[in-house]
Order: structure tokens, then C-alpha cells, then sequence
């Protein structure tokens, strides 16, 4: 069987945001606060901070009616840290997420030890959930909430080595953790989970999951295993949860996606035979799963 992976020069478009030269000196930037716990800690007193409060991430009205996360500067964080009775400490537990633009350090920190509404007061904002945020946000504030919060969740679940039991010792940029008595180096973690749109030429292979909402239907999706390329996920998930043989494999695009935990969704179309199209549903995985037409897609978007 002939199965082939074509990466379509198209991918280039979805390449991050460089608007001009200073992308690479952003870039090393970051690396070196990654590594200098000193430099790190410098640049968050100069820094831009993003709040979350148990994970959700606080949003604040613009003048125009809609609602951005709020960039705080360190400084005033600081003070209404202290005029809320937090621990001193509280703002070293930020994380580093990346640099603006404008070159400034951007950190994310969770607050959910304070009082919600006395942090929202302050900052004159609202937390959210991180999901419905998504609805109302921009293509480019959103990637930085989901990275902050993934991050935040993985210091929050990861606090101790799983080989000693200790707990692990985080650097100042938040981006990795140590054990103190054996060394060992704990990096964020992330599964990959392959997403795959399947045709048959003229129709597309859509499914839903029980849990899904009332007449949701999306493309087929399943996490790597061990071991696994992506070529082999592809053809293993389509197989297990549809009954089908895949014949040909194009990446498209891939995508942070911060729920439940941290996936790394990789995007892929694939083709099978128009003449091997007949389903066998695994109903212990998916409630349904149909093939559509182009029509059928088209006025489902309308
Ligand atoms: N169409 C879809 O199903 C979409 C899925 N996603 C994301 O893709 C992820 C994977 O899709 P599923 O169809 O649920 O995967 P799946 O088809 O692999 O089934 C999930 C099962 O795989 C097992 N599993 C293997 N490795 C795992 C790991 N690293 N973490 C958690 N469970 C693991 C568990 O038994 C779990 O119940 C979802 O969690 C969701 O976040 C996102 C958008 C759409
Ligand atoms: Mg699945």
C-alpha cells in the first residue's frame, strides 16, 4: 500500500508573526532569559504580566467594547500584590511566555491564592474561562493565553520527581525543573495528537464523540503512541476508530491546543479509495461519524 507524506508549500503561511529584523533577537532574548536565572528576574521587574486566577486568565474591556488580557506592568502588580497581603514571594512564580514587539519580557502568574473579586477590582478586569476567551479574543493575544496557561497547570501538576518524590526546584523562567538530589531535569510536557481530515475524493469523513456538543461533528483525531511516527498514528487512528485504510497523507498545520492538558496537534488531510468508503464505527470511541459533501460542509460554515 502506498502511503506518502507531502508537506504542501502552503505550510509557510502559518508561520509565527515576524513583522521585521527583530524577530531573531527576540528570539535569543527569550533563549537567554531561559537560561540566566539573574537576567530573567531583571527583565520581569521591566516586564509585562498577564494574571490568571485558577487558571483563568483575566480579561479587560477596551474602549472600543471588546475584551483583551490585560498586560499589567510588574511594578503595579507589585504594589496591589502588597496591598492585598499576598506573599512577598508571590511574583518570582511568574513564568516566561515571550517578548513583545516592543521587546519586553511577558509573564504569566497565577493568583488564585488571592481573592478574585479584590483582584479584579484592582485591575479593573474580569477572569475567565480560558475556553469562552478563546471566543472573544484575537488570532495573535490568544496563542499567549494558552501557552501561559499550559505552563502555569504544568508547574501547578509537576511539583514533584517521579523517580525520588521530591520536590523539583523551577528556574526563574519557569521553563524547566530540577530535582535536587538526583539532578534530574523535568521539561513542560505536551502529547501529540494527530487530526486528520479524510476524503474520498469527492467527501469528507467527519465524527463526534458523546461528549461533544449537540450536533458537533470534527475531523478524526487521536494521540501518538510511543514510538509512533505521524504517518503511523494517522493510519492507526483512522483504522481503529473508522475500519479504514488510509492511501495518502498531506501535513497541513499544527496548533498548541491547551485542552484537557497540552496536545500538540498535528493537522493532516488523507485520502482513501472511493471505492473502500463503508464504515465500521468503533462506537466505543465515536457516537457516529458520516461522510459529507462539499455542500453539506459549505452551508454547516454558513
Ligand atoms: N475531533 C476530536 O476528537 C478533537 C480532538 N481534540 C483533541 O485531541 C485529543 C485527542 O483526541 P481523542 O479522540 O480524544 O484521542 P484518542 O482517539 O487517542 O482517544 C483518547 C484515548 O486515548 C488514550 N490515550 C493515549 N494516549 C493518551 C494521552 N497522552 N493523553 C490522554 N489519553 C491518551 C486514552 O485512553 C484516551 O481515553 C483530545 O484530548 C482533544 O484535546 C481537539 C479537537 C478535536
Ligand atoms: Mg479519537
Amino acid at each position: 500500500m502506498l502511503r506518502t507524506l507531502r508537506i504542501p508549500f502552503s505550510a509557510t503561511k502559518h508561520l509565527p508573526s515576524r513583522c521585521c529584523s527583530g524577530f531573531v533577537s527576540r528570539t535569543r532574548y527569550v533563549n537567554q532569559l531561559k537560561e540566566d536565572d539573574e537576567a530573567c528576574l531583571a527583565a520581569l521587574q521591566n516586564g509585562h504580566v498577564f494574571l490568571f486566577h485558577h487558571l483563568r486568565p483575566l480579561l479587560q474591556p477596551t474602549k472600543t467594547g471588546t475584551l483583551r488580557p490585560a498586560a499589567l506592568v510588574t511594578p503595579d502588580v507589585q504594589s496591589f500584590l502588597e496591598r492585598l497581603g499576598s506573599n512577598p514571594s508571590l511574583l518570582k512564580e511568574s513564568v516566561l511566555i515571550g517578548c513583545s514587539e516592543q521587546n519586553q519580557a511577558q509573564f504569566c502568574l497565577d493568583v488564585g491564592e488571592l481573592d478574585q473579586a479584590a483582584v479584579e477590582e484592582a485591575c479593573t478586569g474580569n477572569f475567565m474561562d480560558l475556553g469562552k476567551s478563546l471566543f472573544l479574543l484575537t488570532g495573535e493575544e490568544a496563542p499567549l493565553l494558552t501557552k501561559g496557561q499550559a505552563l502555569l497547570r504544568w508547574h501547578q501538576t509537576s511539583r514533584f520527581c517521579s523517580a525520588t518524590g521530591q520536590l523539583t526546584q523551577r528556574n526563574q523562567a519557569g521553563s524547566q525543573r530540577v530535582c535536587p538530589s538526583n539532578g534530574i531535569v523535568y521539561y513542560p510536557k505536551m502529547s501529540p495528537v494527530v487530526i486528520v481530515l479524510v476524503s474520498d475524493g469527492k467527501q469528507c469523513l467527519l465524527g463526534r464523540q458523546s461528549s461533544f456538543p449537540r450536533g458537533m461533528y470534527s475531523a478524526l483525531a487521536g494521540f501518538c503512541d510511543m514510538g509512533e511516527s505521524l504517518e503511523e498514528a494517522l493510519c492507526r487512528e483512522v483504522a481503529e476508530e473508522v475500519g479504514l485504510e488510509v492511501l495518502s497523507i498531506s501535513y497541513s498545520s499544527s496548533q498548541h491546543w491547551p485542552f484537557p492538558h497540552s496536545s500538540f496537534m498535528l493537522g493532516c488531510h488523507a485520502t482513501v479509495s472511493p471505492t473502500h468508503t463503508q464504515l465500521q464505527v468503533d462506537h466505543a470511541e465515536l457516537e457516529d461519524a458520516r461522510w459529507f459533501s462539499v455542500e453539506e460542509i459549505r452551508s454547516a460554515l454558513k
